[in-house]
């Protein structure tokens, strides 16, 4: 039997937007660093002071493996939340991966660890460590609000969060819906322009 953690990893995040309707997409202008990256775990969250980056250690050294660093840098873009150092201590520790409403840098170190990391961008600079930020609350990233645990879904589409008591519900939805969804393609494409216009006709009659 599949796990939670396991089936969402197996969706697209379009599927599982159709189950949300959508209202927990993060903005799209969070995007994966590199096109293949799949992530599907649980939200440790960070809440950033502007310009700051210290608490993103602390929440390095409560995630568990396969959890997922979910940053609320306030949209920041000019200090980067983590470099290829910061990126190779969570990767090293087993957490999945980040997704930052905020920049990073040292990119094609980054690349080179082929770490998930879904971001606003990158800068140079790096982020200030006077202190400050809050591990473990309800944050907010790109436009969605995110609480501990909840799941963050993320692929080439976007991301996509899954609050933990709906876990269930929409991840069977969206099961449905890919199963669904497959099926309509297999109809529609199953002999080229004959079923092609079968189709058409059969939902431009409704
Ligand atoms: O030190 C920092 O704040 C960011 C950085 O460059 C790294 O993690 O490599
Ligand atoms: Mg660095």
């Amino acid at each position: 039997m599949a796990t939670i953690q396991e089936r969402f990893f197996a969706l697209p995040t379009t599927a599982i937007s159709d189950a949300t309707g959508g209202h927990t997409n993060i903005d799209s202008s969070i995007k994966p660093l590199s096109d293949h990256f799949k992530v599907a775990g649980r939200a440790v969250t960070v809440r950033l002071p502007d310009g700051e980056n210290g608490a993103v250690l602390e929440a390095i050294s409560k995630a568990q493996k396969g959890d997922i660093l979910v940053i609320d840098a306030k949209g920041n873009k000019n200090r980067a939340v983590a470099g290829d150092f910061v990126i190779s201590l969570a990767k090293g520790l087993g957490v999945q991966g980040f997704v930052v409403d905020g920049v990073i840098r040292d990119i094609a170190a980054i690349r080179k660890l082929d770490y998930p990391v879904f971001s606003l961008g990158t800068t140079v600079a790096a982020g200030h460590k006077h202190g400050g930020g809050v591990v473990g609350v309800p944050i907010s990233v790109g436009g969605v609000t995110v609480h501990p645990g909840d799941f963050i879904i993320g692929d080439i589409d976007g991301v996509v969060v899954v609050q933990q008591e709906e876990a269930e519900q929409i991840a069977e939805a969206a099961e449905a819906k890919l199963t669904k969804d497959e099926a309509r393609e297999k109809e529609a494409l199953a002999n080229g322009e004959e079923s092609i216009r079968a189709y058409l006709a059969k939902v431009l009659a409704k």
